[in-house]
């Protein structure tokens, strides 16, 4: 079985269906240390990094841009001393979309 990580973002315009319950259940249950808080109506993907300092979190940071942009499909990225706070959501659909989960994934896989 293909893990989150593994699959590639598919290119999503408006129109693209949210995630439906229940994909949302199979989905947030793969990302255990991610919440699904919702900010204006909108449902986000969102993870707080710790590190031991601002240059390490700087860093971590650099490696998210660099993945956004090789995917193009881009989080919202807090950089804070000694923290990251990484929120993935489809602009496009104003929700979540499958993508926002494999780019969660990928997020993980780059610490
Ligand atoms: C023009 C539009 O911003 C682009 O097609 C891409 C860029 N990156 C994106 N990133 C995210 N998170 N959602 C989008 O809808 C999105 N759209």
């Amino acid at each position: 079985m293909t893990t989150l990580s593994e699959m590639k973002c598919e290119a999503c315009q408006a129109g693209a269906p949210q995630v439906s319950d229940i994909e949302l259940a199979e989905l947030i249950g793969q990302l255990p240390d991610w919440s699904t808080p919702v900010r204006a109506g909108v449902m986000q993907l969102e993870r707080v990094y710790t590190f031991k300092n601002f240059k390490q979190a700087w860093a971590f940071s650099n490696k998210i841009a660099e993945l956004a942009e090789a995917e193009f499909h881009h989080p919202g990225i807090l950089l804070e001393w000694g923290k990251v706070t990484v929120t993935w959501w489809t602009h496009a659909i104003s929700g979540l979309h499958r993508n926002d989960f494999i780019m969660a994934a990928k997020t993980d896989q780059l610490l």
